[in-house]
């Protein structure tokens, strides 16, 4: 039987479909699914049929994939895309050795992006979130988690989570908003990090309302929150029916993963500092350890999240960029593949699956985004790269040829090399 399709993408030299009935934990990320030789067909933006013969497809367009690598658009599970200023000024202070959290404590560092993010207007903020979410499309993420909390107060959190509203509505890529108010005490609250946490949890019934943000996530750090207040502050959280995240164990081994994990967490994110038994409770609660290694490589960190440790106990592991202004200035999740084939020694297969199927369902959006398959949204990036070996290896440079979005093309870089 002839099938009709938009657009019919052949020649493609190896197709990751990366089909999945769930997450992948453990040993199972090691499996990929590769079609070599494969055609694909899109139809009212949706893939339509995935194959290796064409014979009996009709298209209206078609792009000869020249045998290069194809696969769904890449999820960044993890940013913070939405805030004001810039931050270059503290480079030369990390030189001098002046750690993250003392930048902090001092007042700059997320607290110089509250000033800056507070006297920004909506639209301004729109307008530089757009640009990074541009940015990020162009390296092939189609899907971004985007937190707010650089607003500390009710005002600029509504600001930033109505920003991310916005551009879900507007931008191309798909937003799943986070509201992630509790992310450094605001010079106000100094002393007084109970206050400020009720005042942060007085605004969930609202952002439930107004349908601005799926999660709750908390920094919980030396100098920032304790793991008893997040813990209280999650629970909370949950009883008003949102899913949580965790910025959890980043600098020092406080035991975020362990509160993270038995408080069913969705995730739980960073874990440079995560313990042997916060690694066996994520595996055991199935809470998906979104790992941020461009961070550690940012902060100038020796040590790395044990992902080898984290995917031989069976625990779920993702990778995002981290992309804020601070501790992970790149909208690159390639060059996050990379380092984390360096730093975390993740294989290609373990690399391919945390950027897609598994960041797809820390954020909830499993069912539509990170997998190709007949009836899923017409996600999908064409590489200018022989092989899904080589984009991890070949670091620090954009190999996307062009990137599809809903059965468009949106992205369209130099001309793929023959
Ligand atoms: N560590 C807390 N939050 C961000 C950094 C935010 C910033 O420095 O502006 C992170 O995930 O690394
Ligand atoms: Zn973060």
């Amino acid at each position: 039987m002839t099938v009709h399709v938009d657009l019919l993408l052949t020649n493609i030299g190896q197709l990751l479909p990366m089909r999945s009935e769930g997450p992948k934990a453990g040993k199972a990320m090691q499996e990929l699914e590769v079609i070599e030789g494969a055609v694909l067909g899109i139809k009212d933006g949706r893939v339509a049929f995935i194959g290796t013969d064409a014979s009996d497809i009709e298209f209206d367009k078609l792009i000869d994939c020249k045998e290069k690598l194809v696969t769904p658009g890449l999820v960044d599970p993890h940013t913070h895309v939405v805030f004001g200023g810039s931050r270059e000024h503290e480079l030369a202070l990390k030189q001098q050795g002046v750690p993250y959290l003392e930048i902090l404590k001092r007042g700059g560092g997320i607290l110089s992006t509250v000033e800056a993010t507070r006297k920004a207007t909506s639209e301004e903020l729109y307008e530089k979130a757009s640009f990074h979410l541009d940015r990020m499309l162009s390296f092939g993420t189609t899907t971004v988690e985007a937190k707010s909390g650089y607003g500390l107060d009710r005002e600029t959190e509504l600001k930033q989570l109505q920003v991310a509203k916005e551009l879900q509505k507007n931008h191309q890529i798909d937003i799943v908003s986070t509201f992630l108010g509790a992310h450094a005490i605001p010079k106000t609250h100094k002393g007084n990090p109970e206050l400020f946490l009720e005042e942060m949890l007085a605004m969930l019934d609202e952002i439930k309302n107004l349908e601005l943000a799926e999660f709750v996530d908390i920094f919980t750090e030396t100098g920032v929150f304790t793991v008893e207040q997040s813990r209280e502050y999650l629970r909370k959280a949950k009883e008003k029916g949102f899913d949580l995240k965790i910025h959890a164990d980043e600098i020092d081994p406080l035991g975020g993963t362990e509160m993270a994990a038995s408080l069913g967490a969705i995730s739980a994110d960073h874990l440079v500092g995560a313990s042997n038994e916060g690694i066996r409770l994520l595996a055991e609660n199935g809470t998906i350890a979104v790992l941020l290694p461009g961070t550690t490589f940012y902060l100038g960190k020796s040590s790395f999240a044990r992902a080898r440790e984290m995917i031989e106990q069976g625990v779920t592991v993702s990778l995002a960029t981290d992309f804020n202004p601070g501790s992970s200035p790149t909208e690159n999740l390639q060059l996050i593949m990379s380092i984390a084939a360096l730093q975390l020694k993740m294989s290609p297969e373990e690399i391919w699956n945390a950027v897609t199927v598994n960041a797809a369902h820390a954020i909830g959006r499993g069912n539509e985004a990170g997998q190709l398959a007949v009836g899923r949204k017409a996600d999908i990036v064409i590489w200018d790269a022989p092989n899904y070996l080589y984009i991890p290896y070949h670091y620090g440079v954009n190999h996307v040829n062009k990137v599809i979005k809903n059965g468009k093309v949106v992205t369209e870089r130099m001309k793929i090399r023959e």
